[in-house]
């Protein structure tokens, strides 16, 4: 069993805090239903994403663009259902923050009430400003997301590394650093040159989790399903996987769908 199961009962943002302040590594994965959360809480982990890659990985589209704020909440419910103590983030979907203030405040609210959320997460830096604080002032905890923002796919075109060029580390530093002073309690840095996430993690106070942004960051995040190797046609550089689900469990298929055929299943001790 871990330590840090032992260490911290229930995630609170202030333990995330605490876990930055004493070198505690924090462990991220994503979840979208109670089956899968509950294997992912009850194994210790400190942080569970509800993360609008359920569009990609739960309902099969493209991108992240097409998942609903009633979806979200679904999945989030669900979730929370089945957590007692990780720290439950929900990611606000697309088109349902960006708008203006009062939108992104209606939406978080929303999760908060309907699903049990313990905090929200939003993609974007100065741009959101206004609505981050706005949702903080609700007493909401806001977690901030830059790089790789899936929401802007179409505005760059590609999932690229971020933030190579001088300007955009510039901006993406200065980004970091507002949403620290804005109140967001942690910040996730995806797809950037592992040089820059550290010194955004050593500039900044709050914890920082990464996903393809190198070991010296304060935590890491993957998707549940890729790190199990469900998700065969994905494999990013980043992407470490721990097990190969998806030939597991074609291999089940396959001897069920066997046994069945060849009536091997039932047998005497399984009917009645
Ligand atoms: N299953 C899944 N896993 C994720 O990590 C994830 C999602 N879905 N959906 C939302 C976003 C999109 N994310 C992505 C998407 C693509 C790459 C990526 O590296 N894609 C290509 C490289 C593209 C390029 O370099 O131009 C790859 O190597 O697979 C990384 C993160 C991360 N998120
Ligand atoms: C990849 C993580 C950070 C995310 O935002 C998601 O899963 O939606
Ligand atoms: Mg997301």
């Amino acid at each position: 069993m871990s330590t840090a199961k032992k260490s911290y009962k229930k995630i609170t943002t202030k333990s995330l805090t605490d876990m930055k302040m004493n070198g505690e590594k924090i462990a991220m994965l994503t979840a979208y239903d109670y089956t899968m959360a509950k294997i992912v809480d009850n194994a210790g982990m400190d942080i569970i994403l509800v993360g609008d890659s359920a569009s990609n990985v739960m309902a099969g589209h493209e991108t992240t663009l097409p998942i609903t704020l009633d979806q979200m909440i679904y999945h989030a419910s669900s979730v929370v259902r089945a957590t007692s103590r990780s720290l439950v983030v929900v990611d606000l979907p697309f088109g349902s923050y960006q708008g203006n203030s009062k939108s992104a405040l209606d939406s978080a609210i929303r999760i908060m009430k309907e699903s049990g959320g313990h905090s929200v997460k939003l993609e974007g830096g100065s741009e959101i400003a206004e609505s981050i604080s706005r949702i903080l002032t609700a007493g909401i905890p806001v977690m901030g997301h830059l790089g790789l923002t899936p929401q802007s796919i179409y505005k760059f075109g590609t999932f690229t590394v971020r933030a190579k060029e001088e300007q955009e580390a510039k901006k993406l530093l200065e980004d970091a650093k507002l949403l620290e002073e804005l109140g967001c309690f942690a910040l996730v840095l995806e797809k950037i040159p592992a040089k820059l996430a550290k010194e955004v993690a050593e500039s900044l106070s709050i914890p920082v989790i990464g996903i393809g942004a190198g070991n010296d960051v304060d935590g890491q995040v993957l998707v549940t399903h890729d790190m199990l190797g469900m998700t065969h046609e994905f494999h990013p550089r980043f992407l470490r996987r721990y097990l190969d689900l998806y030939s597991e469990m074609t291999g089940a298929f396959e001897s069920y769908i066997s046994d069945v055929k060849t009536r091997d299943f039932p047998n005497d001790s399984e009917q009645y």
